[in-house]
């Protein structure tokens, strides 16, 4: 079992129905699942097309992101690997056993000083192999904070600049263009200089796959531009908040001074799980169960996110409504809370009058937002109406779900496919 508190949340039959689908979702996510289906001892197979890895005269890993050390244990249990590197967040332990692989614990969802040894240590190591050599790269979500390698600004501005597109609410294709415009190593610049071949087998966590999205497109390269960067900073009204020297930069790039990012892939790059993956076991296990089952996915600003979900709710019994996706949300106040909690308390709200149904969302990285916890289960008993808005003008659903016991408690997953949630009825 993933969900660790599955037995004090599995309070009726329903609720347990719940986290059963829930779990489902879950172990589709999870690596050791997802790896071996494209991986064996000589050959990575993918979309018709089959690499020969078996003749290299070694074979070593680099992975980043919330998924990298499961993807690692995974890929190491198959292929015989050399050496690697292993990026992930502070707080997710490493499972990994021996000294082949060397461990970093970086910040994430802003980077920090590790974020940038990281980067150093991976470029080093992915520049230094041979032509006869392979690197099998293994990148998930979150690599964009794991890695970082300010390009001609300080590690406290790119900090400042994330900090701000996180509280804007922007999408993750918006952060990550900026991102990708002030980096050494994001949008292909890791692999521009590499020697070796090598392959990306990705965990996606963006809306339609997008590969130049996804950690920063870090192994692919980057269909974005200086312009777009500044039109976002822009949409958003920011361009007062964002420091003069990062302003620089990007005016630069814009006026030709500096080199565009990497705009043709090296190397092939594939996407061997999504969120979608994880809505197809939900649904084939709610419809063991008997449920008649409808999935949809939900991306964009939260508060129109949830009149989609409440629209396609239904009256009959025994359905179940599985979404997934990643809704945006803007931070308001200094509570405690993720996206998931959010979107929970914002359908519990808007269904105090609807017939009994059960609530629940989570992150399928384990942690959401600022709390300790994955996302929340709850029925949609009778709450103040007054209550729940003052829980969520400051952002704190987290708390509010506390409260009432009602948080998911998974710790890291070692995985990121996005969000799954469901209302069952
Ligand atoms: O860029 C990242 O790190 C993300 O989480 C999206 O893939």
């Amino acid at each position: 079992m993933i969900i660790q508190n599955f037995k004090e949340l599995a309070t009726t039959d329903k609720k347990k129905d719940c986290l059963e689908i829930l779990e489902a979702g879950l172990q589709a996510a999870d690596p050791q699942n997802i790896i071996p289906k494209y991986v064996s001892p000589n050959e990575i197979k993918m979309n018709n097309k089959i690499i020969n890895i078996g003749k290299y005269s070694n074979i070593y890993s680099v992975a980043f992101g919330k998924a990298g050390d499961s993807m690692t244990r995974a890929l190491n249990a198959i292929v015989p690997i050399k050496s690697g590197i292993v990026v992930i967040p502070k707080g997710s332990k490493s499972k990994i056993k021996g000294k082949k692989f060397q461990i970093f614990n970086s910040r994430h969802p802003e980077p920090d000083k590790i974020s940038v040894k990281a980067a150093k240590e991976v470029m080093k190591f992915v520049q230094n192999k041979r032509s006869d050599e392979f690197i099998i790269f293994l990148v998930s979500g979150g690599g964009s904070s794991l890695l970082a390698m300010p390009d001609e600004i300080t590690l406290d501005d790119k900090v400042h600049v994330t900090k701000l597109l996180l509280k804007t609410g922007v999408t993750i294709q918006e952060f990550n263009c900026i991102r990708k415009h002030l980096s050494k190593i994001k949008g292909g610049k890791l692999i521009e200089n590499m020697k070796c071949q090598g392959v990306s087998l990705i965990l996606s966590d963006v809306e339609g796959d997008d590969l130049s999205s996804i950690a920063s497109g870090t192994t692919y390269m980057d269909d974005t531009t200086y312009a777009d960067a500044l039109d976002i900073i822009d949409k958003y009204k920011i361009r007062w908040k964002i420091p003069t020297e990062v302003l620089q930069i990007l005016e630069n790039g814009l006026n030709k001074k500096t080199k565009e990012t990497p705009k043709k892939a090296q190397i092939d790059n594939f996407v061997i799980a999504n969120n979608k993956n994880c809505l197809e076991a939900m649904q084939k296990k709610a419809e063991d169960i008997g449920y008649n089952v409808s999935t949809m996915q939900i991306f964009g600003d939260i508060k129109e996110a949830v009149p989609k979900i409440l629209e396609n709710i239904s009256e009959n019994h025994n359905t179940c409504l599985i979404f997934g996706g990643e809704p945006t949300v803007k931070v308001l106040g200094k509570g405690v809370g993720g996206r998931n909690q959010e979107l929970v308390l914002r359908i519990l709200k808007n269904t105090q009058k609807s017939k009994k149904i059960i609530i629940a969302s989570m992150g399928t990285d384990g942690i959401d937002g600022n709390s300790r916890f994955a996302g929340a289960i709850t029925e949609n008993t009778k709450i103040d109406l007054s209550v729940m808005k003052e829980f969520l003008r400051n952002s704190d659903s987290g708390r509010f779900f506390e409260k009432q016991k009602a948080n998911i408690l998974t710790d890291f997953t070692h995985t990121n496919l996005m969000d799954i949630g469901m209302v069952l009825r």
